[in-house]
């Protein structure tokens, strides 16, 4: 006890009585107020988002000393006052680091882990295979698309669930709760409402009522989330394969406790998986048309790999370096989940000499990590060749950080890689993504927009999907897609 009184905390902001830091902060783009304060402070930066403690790390060095190297005190969950009020508090995510987290990290392992993950790959061919069929049919809801992509692989995955090919209604109750769900349920919304706890309790008629709103509602989408697939999926024992099925299975005397996990893995599992996956694809379209020398580069590629008379396979992958840059490149250039998810520490630490309180949120700056000018020139240039050596090998830097660290480090990050390759590589095959033109036949230069929130993405953006061959049209796309590999 002695030790810890007399050191530091690590620098910072000074904070002001009950707001915190927050005065000083982007609210819409915090990883960038974060940067800026490593910038000043140092990789470990202490400041207070209201009253809540928060450790931010800025670089990746301090981010696998801690919350790697010494995970079995980092992976606690920070408390959060928004969880319980949107109905969170079954979410795997947002679980506490002990024996129902570890529960459901099983559920997960048995499933999402590296080797047994590479079963689905055939599925998620055959998902990207319907996504070109979308994307030649209606090329202007695009984003709908890739929703639907990432849905239907964790639905198949998790509740052997087929989506229909339009308007899938639990594809569009997931979309639109999640989306709620990434923007409400943030901790800067939950750091507010531990200081002011009376925003849950503004009547509807008052100006400020919103907030209330917004987490009513997102209460009864957690629901629908953990029971609308059971209205839709027969676990009878003749269903497919899937999470669901297989652990009942595996432990059908498991008692309420083992069937409420599964539950809400499963409801965890379409949650985290679908809106991350669809922002890094919005994420790629949108570096394509910025970038058409990157573009052409891939494809030229592709097509002196595989040719023009087959689709690529996850076969092809190792003889395609550029388009394994491009996918690492897209994670590096905008990380889909900038801050990562807080961790919290389980007992205070000390750290070069600072104090890392008991409870303190720790929060993983992944876009300064991806950002740092010394490991990544010009990081808010997309430049694919960064991740290959001189004679075209690529680096051995995956980017893995994109996906967080130690314990607490994503379970589904070998599902979305096949996913994000499968999407990327058949999108690049088939089509060229361009800029819309004016009156005037000129392209029309794109200002993107970005979402905040737990995720970040661009706001739909116009542009044009067109097919690469002149010649493709819908049935010459079925043949190609039936050509045997
Ligand atoms: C591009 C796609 C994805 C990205 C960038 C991503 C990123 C992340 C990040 C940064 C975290 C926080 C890790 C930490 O606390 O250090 C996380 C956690 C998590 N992810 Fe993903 N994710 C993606 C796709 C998926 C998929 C496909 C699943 C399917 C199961 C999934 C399930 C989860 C779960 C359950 C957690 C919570 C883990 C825990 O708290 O123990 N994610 N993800």
């Amino acid at each position: 006890r002695r030790l810890v009184a007399n050191l530091s905390l690590p620098p910072g902001p000074t904070p002001l009585p009950v707001i915190g830091n927050v005065l000083g902060m982007n609210t819409r783009e915090p990883w960038v107020t974060y940067a800026q304060w490593g910038n000043i402070y140092g990789d470990l930066v202490y400041s207070r988002l209201f009253q809540q403690e928060v450790i931010v790390i800025n670089s990746e060095k301090v981010a696998t000393a801690l919350m790697q190297q010494r995970s079995y005190n980092y992976s606690d969950r920070p408390y959060s006052a928004i969880t319980e009020p949107t109905g969170l508090g079954f979410s795997s995510a947002r679980l506490p680091y002990g024996d129902r987290w570890r529960q459901h990290r099983k559920l997960f392992h048995q499933v999402f882990r590296a080797d047994a993950s590479i079963k689905y790959r055939p599925m998620q061919l055959h998902r990207a295979q319907q996504l070109l069929s979308d994307l030649h049919e209606t090329p202007e809801n695009y984003a709908a698309h890739l929703q639907k992509y990432s849905a239907s692989i964790i639905l198949s995955i998790v509740y052997a669930y087929e989506t229909e090919p339009k308007n899938d209604p639990v594809v569009v109750e997931i979309e639109e709760s999640m989306d709620l769900i990434f923007k409400t349920a943030t901790p800067f919304n939950s750091a507010m409402l531990s200081a002011f706890p009376f925003l849950m309790h503004i009547p509807s008629w008052l100006p400020g009522s919103s907030f209330r709103q917004n987490v009513m509602l997102c209460r009864n989408r957690a629901k629908d989330m953990i029971e609308a697939p059971y209205k839709f999926v027969n676990f009878s024992d003749t269903s497919g394969p899937s999470m669901i099925s297989d652990a009942l299975r595996r432990d059908n005397h498991g008692g309420e406790e083992y069937k409420k996990a599964i539950k809400e893995s499963s409801a965890t599992a379409f949650g985290a998986a679908t809106e991350t996956t669809s922002s890094t694809l919005l994420i790629f379209i949108l570096a394509m048309i910025l970038h058409p020398h990157v573009q052409e580069r891939a494809q030229l590629e592709i097509d002196s790999v595989v040719g023009t008379e087959r689709l690529p396979n996850f076969d092809d992958r190792s003889s395609l370096p550029f388009v394994e840059a491009v996918l690492r490149e897209v994670l590096r250039w905008h990380p889909v989940a900038p801050l990562g998810v807080p961790h919290a520490t389980t007992n205070s630490d000390v750290y070069n000499g600072y104090l890392i309180p008991k409870g303190a949120s720790i929060v993983s700056n992944i876009w300064a990590m991806t950002h740092n000018e010394a490991k990544y020139p010009n990081p808010s240039e997309f430049i694919p060749e960064r991740f290959l050596t001189t004679n075209g090998q690529l680096t051995d830097d995956t980017v893995a950080f994109a996906f967080g660290f130690g314990r607490r480090v994503c379970v589904g990050r070998h599902v979305a890689d096949a996913s994000l390759w499968a999407a990327m590589t058949l999108m690049l095959s088939v089509f060229k993504f361009m800029p819309t033109k004016n009156m005037q036949g000129e392209d029309v230069a794109l200002e993107p927009q970005w979402t905040s929130g737990i995720t970040s993405h661009p706001v739909a953006f116009p542009c044009r999907i067109i097919p690469r061959s002149s010649v493709m049209d819908a049935q010459n796309l079925a043949r190609l897609i039936d050509s045997p590999a």
